[in-house]
């Protein structure tokens, strides 16, 4: 399997929110016909003003009777008004509840589908995402943008209904009105798109260079490198704000004039200056000038909120396209016909992979590592050691040749198997905040106290761990807090060997490791060998030199391989990084 091309989160998808949308069809059909109605009763208080303003103004003698008819009627439209939106607001927010609650379990449930290399590749910032601001912004359509959209259609087309049958060229002048402004928002609109890709992609530099700074403080602060992760920060909010200031340069007039449009006071202005007009000339009764100076006044305040509804409407498109996008990723390939491992050598055969499709991060490798036996990786920095070590657990599918366990392409054991063979000690999951004891166990969960300490005396880290404040109670925070490099590696060996799983793959630690604790991870690492197929991304030389054999990996080739006497005595590469290491010309 090659990796796809990068996602560009925030790009809508047309039809995404539509799909997903799906099941709750029928809720959201009720719960804009509930909110048109509702503003339909809500614009009828309105109307009985003017109407009693009429029959004031037109036979204030026997008005009485009807005043208080049209009272009746506008207490009752406003009674009705709010009953409907409750009911409205009360279905869209089940709907909304039972859409959320059905994506949140098929998300889950597809994160627990995907290759375990998609993690690493996006990161917990898609999965958080997709999660909380998209889901979020699909609940604002649900619960808030529909009902508000529905109601401001309504409440023109009822409006202008009553207003026409008042007058039409006076509706016409309030509708020409509330048209330039929807002219002027479309023009205001138009980049939108642009821009806002622009903005976000702004926004997802600030926080990975944030992130970047955060994670990486202490060698920041020790090696004052943080000019760089600075600089990269300060490029990336200049280009937001720049990013947001074209926005705003190009569209503030268009925006302001949609905005003036858009006001009652630009209708009143139109409404009675034409209106007294037309009363001048006798072509308008006082009375029709009230009902428009009541009712076509009061439509632009329903319109406003539709404004923002449709801006929330496009971010839900775009959160739901990331949602659709994410449970679109394809699943690991579980196989058809599943084959049972026999033992646990695990052999690399002719590998090759590239996560791009256009460069291998690993080509050609093929060796064998037999059960019993330390296989360490070794090489510069992005020779593909861990993409190889990768391969194996399935992070990622090959791109080409095979890795097999006991003899079986790992693509033809059902993963769950696969994975429970396997002891993975990844550097960036390596500890959890919890006590040390509960470190240790989660290799194998229900192990007593006796077989937890017994794992850490294999892994020479029982000593270190009866030292700390409240020996194996001690509470850990994520990093692993008060251990050390080597400690901390120590004791996920010592869960590896608690666990007891066959195949061990090992991502050693990459900082520096004092010559005591180098030793003890040497020591370790052979109480791990014991009987199991031991696999060590190595970083640091001194702790692999007992390996049984090391592999040199260059540019994503296999170009060495051999013991470590072997390897000094041939003078290559392996030589040379050995001579570094040690300080000394090779
Ligand atoms: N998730 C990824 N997506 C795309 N390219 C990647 C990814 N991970 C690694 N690479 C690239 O693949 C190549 C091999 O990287 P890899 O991490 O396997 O090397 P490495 O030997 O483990 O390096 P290091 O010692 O720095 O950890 C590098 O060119 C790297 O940039």
């Amino acid at each position: 399997m090659s990796a796809s091309a990068p996602e560009i989160p925030g790009l809508a998808a047309p039809g995404s929110l539509r799909r997903l949308f799906t099941p709750i069809r029928g809720h959201l059909a009720l719960c804009a016909i509930l909110s048109a109605l509702s503003a339909a009763a809500g614009i009828v208080p309105y109307i009985a003003v003017a109407e009693i303003a009429r029959v004031m103004l037109e036979n204030p003698a026997g008005a009485a009777s009807t005043v208080w008819t049209w009272v009746a009627v506008g207490a009752a439209g406003a009674g009705l008004w709010l009953l409907l939106a409750v009911q409205s607001a009360r279905v869209g927010h089940f709907a909304d509840a039972s859409l959320l609650h059905d994506l949140r379990r098929r998300i889950v449930r597809h994160l627990g589908s995907l290759p375990l290399g998609w993690f690493r590749a996006a990161g917990s910032g898609k999965v958080k995402r997709a999660m909380t601001g998209d889901l979020e912004e699909m609940h604002e359509v649900i619960a808030h943008a529909l009902g508000q959209l529905t109601g401001a259609v309504t409440v023109i087309a009822v409006g202008a209904a009553y207003l026409f049958a008042v007058d039409a060229r006076m509706t016409l002048i309030a509708l020409a009105v509330l048209a330039l402004m929807a002219l002027f928002y479309r023009i205001a609109m138009r980049s939108m798109t642009t821009h806002m890709n622009r903005l976000i992609a702004a926004e997802a530099r600030i926080s990975a260079a944030s992130i970047e700074y955060a994670d990486g403080i202490q060698v920041v602060k020790t090696f004052g490198t943080g000019g760089r992760v600075l600089r990269r920060f300060d490029e990336a909010v200049d280009e937001h704000t720049r990013a947001f200031a074209d926005w705003v340069a190009e569209v503030q007039y268009s925006s302001a004039m949609s905005r003036l449009f858009g006001s009652e006071m630009a209708v009143l202005a139109a409404v009675a200056a034409t209106g007294l007009a037309f009363v001048a000339d006798g072509t308008l009764g006082v009375a029709d000038l009230v009902a428009f100076l009541v009712v076509a006044v009061g439509l632009p305040t329903s319109i406003l909120p539709a404004v923002s509804a449709a801006q929330g409407v496009r971010k839900g498109r775009m959160g739901a396209a990331n949602i659709e996008r994410l449970l679109s990723r394809a699943p690991l390939p579980e196989p058809s016909l599943a084959s049972t491992p026999t033992g646990h050598e695990v052999e690399f055969d002719r590998v090759t992979f590239s996560y791009d499709g256009v460069t291998n991060a690993v080509e050609d490798v093929s060796a064998v590592c037999p059960p019993g036996s330390v296989t360490a990786l070794v090489g510069p920095s992005g020779a593909g050691k861990t993409t190889l070590a990768s391969l194996l657990p399935r992070f990622y599918d090959v791109t080409d040749g095979a890795v097999r366990v006991g003899g079986v392409d790992v693509r033809s054991i059902p993963s769950t198997e696969l994975l429970s063979s396997m002891s993975l000690v990844f550097q960036d999951v390596a500890l959890l905040r919890d006590s040390v004891a509960e470190n240790i166990r989660i290799g194998r969960p229900g192990a007593s106290d006796d077989e937890v300490r017994a794992a850490a005396t294999a892994a020479h880290i029982h000593d270190v761990i009866e030292l700390l404040p409240q020996g194996y109670d001690t509470p850990l925070d994520g990093g692993g807090g008060s251990l050390s490099g080597g400690e901390r590696q120590r004791l996920t060996i010592a869960r590896a060997i608690l666990s007891g799983a066959p195949v061990v793959v090992l991502d050693e630690a990459t900082a520096a490791l004092d010559p005591d604790s180098e030793a003890a991870v040497q020591d370790a690492l052979a109480g791990l060998a014991d009987g199991k197929t031991v696999i060590v991304i190595a970083h640091r030389l001194h702790t692999i030199v007992g390996a049984d054999q090391i592999l040199v990996l260059d540019g994503g080739r296999l170009v060495e391989r051999g013991s470590h006497d072997d390897l000094l005595a041939h003078g290559g590469l392996y030589a040379r990084m050995w001579a570094a290491q040690e300080g000394v010309p090779a």
